[in-house]
């Protein structure tokens, strides 16, 4: 009795330690409860049940022993397998090095475009293709000129085959090289097609992206992928993920400046830089970059590019052991072409960007020059582009050029500059003169090197596969040796990780098998301000995937004083930044205005949401619009919340003031009814108003003067296409109420079509105003407006978010390379983030040791659990 009494009193003492009580249900009882009684039956056992039991325990002892043995045996063959699998790795990285090295640094490829006009190509056509590496080019019927380079593409080459031979450069990159491929040509000789190309057969920036994640998932390595587009126009730096009308009405916005890193190479500042972590998602970005592009038509090209277009794909790499650098970058430049303006007969702002790309070319012909007299003075800095490439030109990377030639007799003259301006290119790495017998040697050993290459590939892959059985044997192996309470103290400390980095893997820990104890509860939910939601089993295999940084949030809102309406519904919706910028100086400013001290690198973490498990909404997130997370790597961190906005939820409502943004019903008797059903089921006689702290929208609403069907419509009619990215088809109230107070703040004007319109709104805009603006809009900024829109959302949420930032400080001196992940909810139950983390260690070591003295109960019966309730 009187253990019984001390086995009550320990569940007590431990339920006033740690303040546990309040998450044990009876349900949570029984279940342990059942499961003691599911044990053999109490008391002292019976001497033949000893037996018995002692019979079992030898023989599972014995068996444990010998599976041990064979865990340790394939332990082995694993560690013998993956160390020739790296000494394999490192031959390969060798073998392309050297092939790479023997074809040269700067490698010049010829593409000749098919003629347009379908005439007999190689009877009329000054260019004449002769084999795989020469052309002719007859400059007049008695004279012609020969040209050698890397390659040659004949005008039927496809778009497989052009990469084939780029490829190597791509693979070189994740072995640590900076790497450039540049189109250069005149205007509509194809270098967009090359670079960019067509939907049925895409081009060497989509076709590398791909190719670099491949060979990623291949080497196994662990490498950092982060997305970048700009472009050159009229001299200056444009970044391409930047929507032009948060250039334009964000005047403190700086821009983009190139310069010298410690490390000798260029960075671009403010330049956004997006995580990708896999191919779909780079290329989500390229395309959109390539919406933004600067293009017009011209005499030459319907579609001519009027700028330099520059992707780069920078890769950090965490194990640097193997690799030559910690990071390295790939470009992928679409030049804008060559043109004669008297040709183009180009007038106005078409004669300044024709002159502009001209200058720059000329400026990158005189690098190449500088360097192939190997000069000790190279003049980069003529030119921004010649800037920017700077470390990518040298020694040390791999460039190539891919020079584009018209087949068109017309064009003859341009094919002699661009042909000549490629040559010289070529003779960097070739030298003046190479001997016939230096050419052969050289190809001998390139074949040779190739057949190794080879060699060294189909060993890999044998050894790959050798990998993956083993590993699958091993699993099998250590998961049916687990005993049951060590699987689960696992999946706990496993839960335990997920909970603290935000991570949440559906797959690895599914409720169904978990003891009913373990699963979460409402209660439990709200009370840990953890996202319980990932225990949930999802159906669809698109919803499995969830970024790392996501963080679903409950949301409620209240647009009735005593009738707050609260969902659990997770919803991957908008994920806004939480600027963690440790210079309180930079507090207003979002990602794209800090200053240039303070972010080196700026990463920004793109999410790709697919369908939320509960909710409706199904929203993509776009680069800025609905800005990307961002990280740096400098001293100023960033993290990421979310900001879920679905129909019928309206704001985040939480206790701390700052950190709220609700809407309260005010009784405004005198309001003026409805001009028609009021889509918020406002009473006519009400108005919202909209509370922010930080002072970016105060203004009272009339609710009843909003037409919202009006603001909704059009929103509605904006045309995803224009923007190139899947965006929500249909706005709901809430966020045409805020749009419409967006539209009457004086702090958000400012739209503009393009450079050289811009409208701005007075400060207090009448609802005439808001009218011809939607109209305005309707005609053809819906695009532009509609990123306006999300920017100013993001902004705000950004700039309330900011209160948050001391209380990340801990976690960014923690781990300077990670990214910081924030739990939104934590903060909202008042505590810090460490507190937090230390409270679910100290629940979760509870559960265990529960667990345990459940399994093997030695000394105490169903009253210790039933003591943990009272
Ligand atoms: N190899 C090719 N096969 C088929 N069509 C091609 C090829 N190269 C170019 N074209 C076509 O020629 C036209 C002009 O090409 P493109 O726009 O790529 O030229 P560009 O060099 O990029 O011109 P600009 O410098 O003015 O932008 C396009 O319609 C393109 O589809």
């Amino acid at each position: 009795m009187d253990s019984r009494k001390s086995v009550r009193n320990l569940a007590q003492s431990i339920n006033s330690l740690i303040g546990f009580k309040a998450h044990l249900t009876s349900a949570w009882v029984t279940s342990v409860c059942n499961i003691i009684r599911n044990c053999p039956a109490g008391g002292a056992p019976a001497a033949h049940l000893v037996a018995q039991r002692d019979f079992e325990k030898h023989s599972s002892v014995k068996n444990d022993a010998e599976s041990n043995m064979d865990v340790l045996r394939i332990q082995d063959e694993l560690a013998l397998l993956v160390s020739y699998m790296n000494q394999l790795n490192a031959q390969r990285r060798q073998l392309l090095n050297e092939f790479l090295d023997l074809k040269g640094n700067i490698r010049v490829f010829c593409r000749i475009r098919p003629t347009v006009k379908g005439c007999d190509f190689y009877q009329l056509s000054p260019v004449v293709p002769m084999n795989s590496s020469g052309l002719l080019l007859k400059v007049s019927a008695s004279k012609s000129k020969h040209y050698s380079f890397d390659k040659v593409f004949h005008p039927h080459s496809s778009q497989d085959e052009v990469f084939s031979e780029i490829e190597p450069i791509i693979k070189s990159v994740v072995d640590g090289y900076n790497a450039c491929i540049f189109a250069y040509g005149q205007t509509g000789s194809g270098k967009t097609f090359t670079m960019e190309g067509t939907p049925e057969s895409p081009g060497v920036v989509y076709r590398g992206i791909r190719a670099l994640f491949d060979q990623m998932t291949v080497s196994n390595q662990k490498l950092i992928v982060s997305f970048s587009m700009l472009e050159i126009y009229l001299g200056r730096l444009k970044d391409l993920l930047v929507p032009p009308s948060s250039r334009v009405s964000d005047p403190a916005r700086p821009c983009l400046s190139v310069q010298a890193d410690p490390n000798g190479g260029m960075e671009i500042d403010n330049l956004t830089s997006i995580q990708v972590s896999d191919f779909e998602q780079a290329l989500k970005l390229y395309r959109l970059g390539c919406q933004l592009r600067s293009t017009a038509s011209t005499n030459l090209n319907k579609t001519s590019s009027r700028s330099h277009c520059m992707i780069r794909i920078k890769i950090n790499s965490i194990n640097v052991a193997e690799r030559r650098r910690e990071t390295n970058k790939l470009w992928m430049v679409d030049l804008g072409g060559s043109e004669r303006v008297l040709k183009t007969k180009a007038q106005g702002r078409r004669f300044e960007e024709g002159k502009a790309i001209n200058l720059s070319l000329s400026a990158l012909g005189d690098v190449v020059d500088a360097l192939q007299r190997k000069k000790c003075h190279i003049p980069y800095r003529n030119s921004k582009l010649t800037l920017v490439l700077q470390d990518c030109l040298g020694e040390d990377s791999k460039t190539l050029m891919l020079v584009h030639v018209s087949p068109e007799e017309e064009d003859l003259c341009e094919s002699i500059c661009s042909l000549n301006f490629a040559t010289r290119a070529r003779r960097i790495h070739l030298g003046n003169g190479e001997s016939q017998d230096a050419k052969e040697h050289k190809n001998a050993a390139i074949i040779s090197l190739q057949r190794k290459m080879e060699q060294v590939e189909d060993e890999r892959q044998e050894t790959r596969r050798k990998i993956q059985k083993l590993n699958k044997t091993f699993e099998s192996f250590t998961t049916t040796s687990k005993s049951p309470s060590l699987q689960l103290a696992e999946d706990s400390q496993l839960f335990m990780e997920e909970s603290k980095h935000g991570v949440k893997n559906v797959q690895k820990f599914p409720s169904s098998e978990l003891p009913r104890f373990m699963q979460p509860t409402v209660c439990s939910t709200r009370k840990f301000g953890v996202d319980m939601t990932f225990f949930e089993e999802r159906s669809t295999a698109t919803s499995r995937r969830r970024s790392i940084l996501h963080q679903a949030k409950s949301v409620s809102f209240s647009f009735k004083r005593n009738a707050a309406c609260s969902s659990d519904c997770s919803d991957s919706g908008i994920s806004c930044v939480v600027d963690l910028n440790l210079n309180s100086n930079a507090d207003n400013e979002t990602e794209h205005s800090q200053g240039t001290a303070e972010c080196d690198i700026r990463t920004a973490h793109f999410q790709m949401h697919g369908k939320s498990s509960k909710c409706s909404s199904d929203r993509e997130i776009v680069p800025q619009n609905h800005m990307p997370t961002v990280t740096s790597n400098s001293p100023m961190r960033k993290g990421v919340s979310s900001f879920p906005f679905q129909k019928g939820n309206f704001r985040i409502s939480e206790n701390k003031k700052d950190e709220v943004t609700e809407y309260q019903e005010e009784d405004k008797s005198d309001r003026t009814p409805s001009v028609e059903k009021n889509p918020l089921n406002f009473d006519s006689k009400s108005s919202a108003t909209l509370c922010h702290s930080n002072g970016f929208l105060e203004e009272d609403i009339d609710c009843s003067t909003v037409d919202f069907s009006q603001v909704r419509q059009d929103f509605d009619n904006y045309n995803d296409e224009e923007w190139g990215t899947p965006m929500p088809a249909t706005y709901n109230d809430a966020e045409c109420l805020y749009l419409y107070q967006t539209t009457r703040s004086s702090h958000a004007s400012q739209y503009a079509k393009n450079d050289d319109a811009i409208e701005t709104f007075g400060d207090s805009p009448s609802i005439q105003n808001l009218k011809e603006h939607t109209e305005t809009i309707a005609k053809g900024s819906k695009a532009l407006f509609h990123c306006h829109l999300k920017e100013t959302r993001q902004r705000q949420f950004s700039q309330r978010s900011q209160s948050h930032r001391a209380l990340f400080k801990d976690e960014l001196k923690q781990d300077k390379a990670s990214i910081p992940i924030v739990t939104p909810r934590a903060f909202s139950h008042g505590g810090t983030g460490l507190l937090i983390s230390v409270k679910l260690k100290i629940q979760m070591l509870y559960f265990c040791v529960l667990m345990g003295l459940g399994v093997h109960r030695p000394w105490y019966e169903d009253d210790f659990f039933h003591g943990l309730m009272h």
